[in-house]
Formats: structure tokens, C-alpha cells, sequence
């Protein structure tokens, strides 16, 4: 061997060691990357503190940044499945147990999981903008609801994410529970605690007599949602902003109470046929926020106001609900007469004087000018007032011994305890976070 081929194979064996440094660095910086951005993910998802009356307004939108990939790892999945940890699985002492990786907090199950308590995805419930809704029964024997995204739907992929990370930190018995969520087959699946009675709006707008709603579950309804909206806006922190508030998305359980549902989901509604970035749906829009691109808190209010007036009217506010409402608000002598409006159904019960209490905290709601709407809190008092004026005289109308009398009187109380009951719930949750 001449020193020339001595050289030419030390240049080689140099390359070579060059190129496998060169990669082994490269996969390096790749795994350390890769780590502590999951590591971030983690601390930002699952620990967001929840306190009451926060100052920061963080919308919908604002969150999406906490949570930009929520793919987990192909190793973390098969260690998952030897560990036989996930939906339907059993654990080591015979529990039922959920996969217990997840990058928010929430459990995220399997495909073929889901696929088996849908029956293979045959029990539709609904369709949505964003994908049917499936009922689906687990193996634990637990009735949930299933949400499908579409799968070309890219808006539908950042709510996705948006709608984990935010309700993996927000509890509350007026919002629909996030129970699960799946991330496996190129599917994006969202698992709801199940609301059997449906939406508000499938009630206000159904043909069927079945359907109909009395005025004391339309005030129980109004008093839900209201505590729904205000541990939104007063007690998580950073604060939450709906952004779609509608009858569609307020839900019913089994005992008719009312649950707010739909947050990282809001349609980017295309208003007036331009791309104009607008979300919210039509009809419930704060006509402020439509002039000026600017969602407030107060515009949550103002679609709450409409949903009010719903309750009161069961005139749809796709169909001129808004101009009914107007109408009335000028009255005959300047004052609202809002009995012309009222939905007929409820003209048998005889409650006027709540009826006009309810619509005038509603109109309130609406005022043309955001700062001059009442904030939340307001409006969840100035229901509980109505609602224990009614209970009381409800109560009165009736002798001692009179069950129903007794009955109202116990109601009574239930709505003052229910009252202590969720003020105790925001501070609770926010010196425990
Ligand atoms: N947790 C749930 N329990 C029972 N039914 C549900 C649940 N979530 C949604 N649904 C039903 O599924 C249907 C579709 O709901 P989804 O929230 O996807 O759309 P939407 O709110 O009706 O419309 P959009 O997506 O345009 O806002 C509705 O009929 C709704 O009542």
C-alpha cells in the first residue's frame, strides 16, 4: 500500500466518522426537542389554575396556542397496549380501566374501542358542522356521546385541539363534560357525557307536543346555563369567552337540567357570503362585535340574551326573533309589552309579571352598547330572584298541607341551596387548583 492509498483511506474513514457524528448529534437535538416540548405541552394543558373573577380574558382562540400537537408517540401507544390500559381494558385487578396517557389530562382511547361501542358507527344521534354525533356504550356499561371530526376539515383540527386543552382544565356541572378523546387512525373523535333530552332548540322548535316545556323548566334552564356562562367568565383563569352561544349547544340530561356544550367547536361562520373571520352563528351575533372584529365577554352576554328570549318566545332567531323582539320593546305606549311575543304554549300558566321580569333582564342583555349589558353574575342573580319570587308564591297559593304547597317549599330551598351550592363550586375549584 502506497502512502497515496494510505491517504485516500483515511479521508473515507474520516468522512464516514464525520457523517455518523454528524447524524448521531442531529438525532440528538431531535429526541431533546421532542421531550421537552411534551413536557411543556403537559405543564400548559393540565394545570391551568382556576380562580374567580380573573381579569385576563383569554378567548377560545387564545388557547389553541397551548396545545399545537396532541400526537402521541407510536411508543407510548404500543407500551400502552401491553399494559393493557385502555378503554375496556382490564387493569391488573379486573377494573375497568382508560388509557392513562394523555398528553391534556383527558383519557384518549383507541379506534377500534370506539368503533366496537358505536356499533361500528351506527347510532347517529345528530349531525353537526363539524361531524356526526354517535351514542355509544362503553364496556364499563357508561353512555357517552361521540363526536367524529370530518376529516377535511383543517378548521375542524385546530378546535379539535383548542376543545381538549380547554376542557381538560374546565369542571363544572353546567358544562358538558369531556370524557375522552381519540387521536389514532387519522381520525379525530371528541367523547361527551351523554345528554339524553337533546338541545334546547330540538324542544323550542320541535313539531311534537311531547316536547314542550314548561315556564318552570325554561326558568330552571335560563338559571343553568347563566351559572354555566358565569364560571366562564368569572371563574376560570384565564377567563373563557364562549363565542357560540345558541340553543343548539345548550344540552339536556335526563332531569331536564341544562348544560352549556360546544367550545372549541364554533363554526367560522362565513357572514354575509365574505370571508370576513367572524365566528358565531347567525342570529346570535353581537352586532358590536360584527362592526368592530372585537368579542368581549359582553357578546357572549348578548347571545345569552338571545337565548333568553328564545325561552320566553320559541321564535327561532334565524327567523326574525330579533325583530319580534323590537317590536314589542317599543310597546303601545313606549313601555316593552312583551306579552305579544310570548311563546303560546306557556299563555295557560298564569305568570306574566315573571315572564316580563325574564324578558327585561334578557332585553337588558341586548343592549346596542357592550358596556351597558349586565355581567354575568348579574344576570344569574336576577334569575334566582325570580325564580324564589315564583317558589314563594307558589308556596303561599297553597295550604300547609297541601303536598304541593310542601313540594314548592322544598324547591324553594333547593334553588337557594343550589345557588350557595355553585358560588361554593368556583371558589372551591379555584383555591383548589
Ligand atoms: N353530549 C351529547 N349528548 C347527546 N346528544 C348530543 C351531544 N352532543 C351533541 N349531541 C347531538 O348531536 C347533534 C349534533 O351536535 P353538534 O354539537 O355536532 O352540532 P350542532 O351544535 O347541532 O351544530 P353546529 O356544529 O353547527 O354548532 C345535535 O342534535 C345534538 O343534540
Amino acid at each position: 500500500m502506497n502512502r497515496v492509498d494510505t491517504t485516500i483511506i483515511g479521508v473515507i474513514i474520516g468522512v464516514v466518522v464525520g457523517i455518523s457524528i454528524a447524524i448521531g448529534v442531529f438525532y440528538l437535538i431531535r429526541y431533546y426537542k421532542k421531550s421537552s416540548s411534551l413536557e411543556r405541552r403537559v405543564s400548559n394543558t393540565s394545570t391551568a389554575p382556576i380562580r374567580e373573577n380573573g381579569e385576563n380574558v383569554a378567548s377560545v382562540d387564545s388557547s389553541v396556542a397551548i396545545s399545537d400537537d396532541l400526537e402521541i408517540g407510536d411508543e407510548n401507544q404500543s407500551r400502552n397496549r401491553n399494559l393493557n390500559q385502555f378503554w375496556g381494558g382490564r387493569g391488573k385487578r379486573g377494573r375497568d380501566v382508560r388509557d392513562p396517557i394523555s398528553v391534556s389530562g383527558i383519557p384518549r382511547y383507541y379506534y377500534k374501542d370506539i368503533q366496537k361501542a358505536t356499533q361500528n358507527f351506527t347510532t347517529i344521534l345528530g349531525q353537526g358542522s363539524f361531524g356526526p354525533v354517535y351514542k355509544a356504550v362503553m364496556l364499563t356499561g357508561e353512555v357517552v356521546a361521540v363526536k367524529v371530526l370530518a376529516s377535511d376539515s383543517r378548521q375542524g383540527e385546530r378546535e379539535f385541539q383548542t376543545e381538549v386543552a380547554l376542557l381538560s382544565r374546565l369542571h363544572h356541572r353546567n358544562l358538558v363534560n369531556l370524557v375522552g378523546y381519540c387521536v389514532d387512525k387519522g381520525q379525530r373523535i371528541l367523547i361527551y357525557e351523554y345528554m339524553s333530552n337533546g338541545s334546547l332548540a330540538s324542544h323550542l322548535y320541535s313539531e311534537s307536543n311531547e316536547k314542550i316545556l314548561s315556564w318552570e323548566q325554561r326558568l330552571q334552564i335560563a338559571h343553568d346555563v347563566s351559572h354555566g356562562i358565569e364560571y366562564l367568565h368569572e371563574g376560570a383563569v384565564p377567563p373563557v369567552i364562549h363565542r357560540d352561544l345558541k340553543s343548539a349547544n345548550i344540552l339536556l340530561d335526563r332531569s331536564m337540567r341544562a348544560k352549556v356544550a360546544d367550545f372549541g367547536l364554533s363554526k367560522e361562520e362565513v357572514f354575509d357570503g365574505r370571508k370576513s373571520g367572524l365566528k358565531g352563528t347567525f342570529g346570535y351575533m353581537d352586532p358590536d362585535y360584527m362592526s368592530t372584529n372585537k368579542f368581549t365577554k359582553k357578546s357572549d352576554i348578548y347571545s345569552f340574551g338571545i337565548i333568553l328570549f328564545e325561552l320566553i318566545t320559541a321564535i327561532n332567531p334565524q327567523q326574525g326573533l330579533l325583530d319580534y323582539i323590537n317590536l314589542a320593546s317599543l310597546g303601545g305606549d313606549g313601555k316593552p309589552d312583551w306579552s305579544e311575543i310570548v311563546d303560546k304554549n306557556l299563555l295557560g300558566e298564569s305568570h306574566p309579571e315573571e315572564v316580563r321580569q325574564l324578558a327585561d333582564v334578557a332585553h337588558r342583555c341586548l343592549h346596542k352598547l357592550p358596556k351597558r349589558r349586565p355581567p354575568i353574575s348579574d344576570v344569574t342573580q336576577a334569575i334566582a330572584r325570580i325564580r324564589q319570587r315564583k317558589l314563594r308564591k307558589d308556596a303561599s297559593t297553597f295550604t300547609r298541607t297541601d303536598t304541593s304547597g310542601v313540594l314548592r317549599a322544598i324547591e324553594l330551598q333547593q334553588v337557594e341551596l343550589s345557588n350557595i351550592a355553585s358560588m361554593k363550586e368556583m371558589h372551591g375549584t379555584a383555591v383548589g387548583a
